[in-house]
């Protein structure tokens, strides 16, 4: 049983990976009785995809977007011939708003970057701008504030590095306070983990090679002194982690008076709890310019819906002041309405802007999901990596991305699968830098092609020829989901993501069905019945109805609202609310309620 469903998902993967198809997800024995006990809903029909926020709208594809009176704009962009393709789809939804949107640009010739980094672009071999690219280089290079959002592997690093170095070579040069080892980069760009500032910091490194631009990176879990040197020699874009830089910043190493440039990648990541009060303290209670007098880019392809509901409530330092004046609310520092506070107090006078779909669709990962019982999984796991081996269906280098919740799961997993003859290594914070940075290396390399990880690996890594990505245990949150498996897929490559479901993620059933659904992917029936059981009593993953994909600016909606007590006041969720009653909380199969992107 278990080796010809095995079998029947290699075949399938191998012929999505041959014709770009989704294929289909095979219910089990174990799914169907389970799902038998569920309440019995009628399979939702697989429609036609129409991109969320043309839902409703006449199809246009007219190009470039047009600004409407408003400032917004919505468009349709065909990625053009070097970009990734996106596959066989061509059309990609585009929203911006905001005060004087500067227009977009189809070539990376229509932009002036300056020679040294055209002749960068040039060498990394990127012959056309990416969607987020032609909208977000502009708008950067004009001075603006930026909120940008979209997909995973669609260029976001580029879109912020470019017009940062640009505009670093067009300024004054760095300077050093007199007689002081404290260094005063005018950018700084700042990630939630380790591997990603290392990341953006290889990048920054590619795009500003002989432009006289120095990218330094600063980050935990390595010797500092190592670090103070670089630092030493001179930086104009520092990349780091927060927890590091703060230590600098009491050392006095660097200080922030400089920044004219300040990046957040994974910003909703960066504005949770999680991050909250480094951020703060780097943001508003060091020396950094306040924002408007320093440029503030935020970046992720997930922004819950509340950070921009912030932009709206607090008027985000509109040169006509907020858009609203919300009631007086008490905001706990525990709920997402202080993340939204956050938001609110770096950005000014920004352009929001969202990228449905971009050069690498997630339509190209092929999503499946299995009802698997929590004893059956490592099996389960074993059947689906045997297939892989033994049908080759992707070929030598093929790399697999297993994600598991807890640190133990995943030593107790990587040491389970190697001693099955599986080459696996792993990744989780309780590991050192050393073994992290060598975990990666072997991945990448191919030496250990699973590497099981938890969500430290989660956002932002561009591994390439990662080709299937298990969520062996689901995490809570849909836009972890979305993040985990935008680790595949990237640029304009196929990617496969399985997912393994039981009872203890009922919670994330009805925010996975609307995401398969809206990316067109087929949703088990089971599954489809588990969303609906658990809608009818009340229940919702709390990024649910959320702006995935980035969704709208919340600031063009405004007259539609009556106010912003009522949403404080709720207190049923995150999900409900007046927002969600009006129509922004809605999203696929709700028919009463539109989506977030219409
Ligand atoms: N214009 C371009 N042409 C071709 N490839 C590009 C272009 N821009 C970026 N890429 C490549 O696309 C891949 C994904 O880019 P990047 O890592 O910046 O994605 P991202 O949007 O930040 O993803 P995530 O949301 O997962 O962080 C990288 O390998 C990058 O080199």
């Amino acid at each position: 049983m278990r080796t010809s469903w095995a079998d029947s998902v290699a075949n399938a993967e191998s012929s999505a990976f041959a014709t770009g198809a989704s294929a289909s997800t095979t219910d089990t024995t174990a799914a169907n009785a389970t799902a038998a006990a569920v309440v019995s809903a009628p399979r939702p029909p697989r429609a036609a995809y129409v991109p969320p926020h043309l839902r409703n709208r006449a199809a246009s594809s007219e190009l470039p977007a047009t600004p409407s009176a408003d400032g917004s704009s919505a468009a349709k962009l065909a990625p053009g011939p070097g970009a990734p393709s996106g596959g066989s789809r061509s059309d990609i939804p585009v929203e911006t708003s905001g005060d004087n949107v500067p227009p977009p640009v189809s070539t990376f010739a229509d932009i002036d970057l300056g020679d040294a980094v055209n002749e960068n672009i040039r060498r990394c071999k990127y012959v056309k701008p990416t969607p987020v690219q032609r909208h977000a280089i502009p708008i950067l290079l004009a001075g603006r504030d930026l909120m940008a959002c979209a997909q995973t592997g669609s260029g976001k690093t580029a879109a912020f590095c470019f017009p940062i170095i640009s505009g670093i070579m067009r300024g004054p040069p760095s300077q050093r306070q007199r007689g002081s080892k404290t260094v005063c980069p005018p950018a700084l760009i700042l990630s939630p983990t380790r591997e990603l500032s290392i990341q953006i910091h290889e990048e920054a490194r590619k795009f500003s090679y002989q432009t006289g631009v120095r990218a330094v990176v600063a980050y935990g879990g390595a010797p500092i002194n190592q670090q103070l040197r670089d630092l030493e020699r001179g930086v104009d874009i520092l990349v780091a982690t927060p927890g590091r830089l703060v230590d600098l910043l009491e050392r006095a190493r660097v200080s922030l008076q400089n920044i004219r440039y300040l990046a957040l990648d994974e910003a909703d990541r960066m504005l949770d709890m999680g991050f909250e009060p480094q951020i703060r303290r780097i943001v508003e209670q060091m020396d950094m310019p306040p924002r408007g007098e320093r440029q503030t880019m935020l970046f992720s392809a997930t922004f819950p819906r509340e950070i921009q509901i912030a932009a709206m409530l607090f008027g985000i330092g509109n040169d006509d002041g907020p858009l609203m004046s919300p009631e007086p609310v008490t905001v706990l520092p525990c709920s997402p309405l202080y993340e939204m506070r956050l938001a609110s107090d770096f950005l000014f006078n920004y352009i929001f802007l969202a990228v449905g779909r971009v050069g690498s669709s997630t339509e190209l990962i092929v999503q499946r999901v299995e009802f698997v019982l929590e004893p059956d999984k490592r099996s389960y796991l074993m059947d689906l990596l045997h297939a892989q081996k033994v049908n080759g269906a992707y070929g030598k280098q093929a790399l697999t991305l297993v994600f598991v919740e807890t640190k133990k799961g995943a030593d107790s997993l990587e040491h389970w699968l190697s001693m099955h003859g599986f080459p696996a290594t792993s990744i989780h914070g309780d590991r050192t830098q050393q073994e992290r940075e060598r975990a990666l290396r072997s991945f990448k390399n191919g030496a250990t092609p699973i590497l099981v990880a938890t969500d430290v690996a989660a956002r932002g890594l561009d591994i390439p020829h990662v080709s299937h990505v298990i969520n062996f245990d689901l995490p809570n949150d849909i836009d972890d989901y979305v993040h985990r498996i935008g680790r595949t897929g990237r640029a304009g490559k196929s990617g496969l993501a399985t997912a393994f479901f039981n009872e203890n993620n009922s919670s994330l059933a009805r925010p996975l069905a609307e995401l398969m659904q809206e990316s067109s992917q087929e949703v088990p029936d089971w599954l489809s019945r588990y969303a609906t059981a658990r809608s009818s009593y009340g229940g919702r993953n709390r990024r649910s109805g959320g702006a995935r994909f980035g969704g709208r600016d919340f600031r063009r909606d405004s007259s539609a609202r009556s106010g912003g007590g009522e949403y404080y006041g709720g207190g049923n969720g995150y999900g409900g609310g007046p927002y969600a009653a009006s129509g922004y909380g809605g999203g696929y199969g709700n028919p009463g309620l539109t989506s977030a992107w219409d």
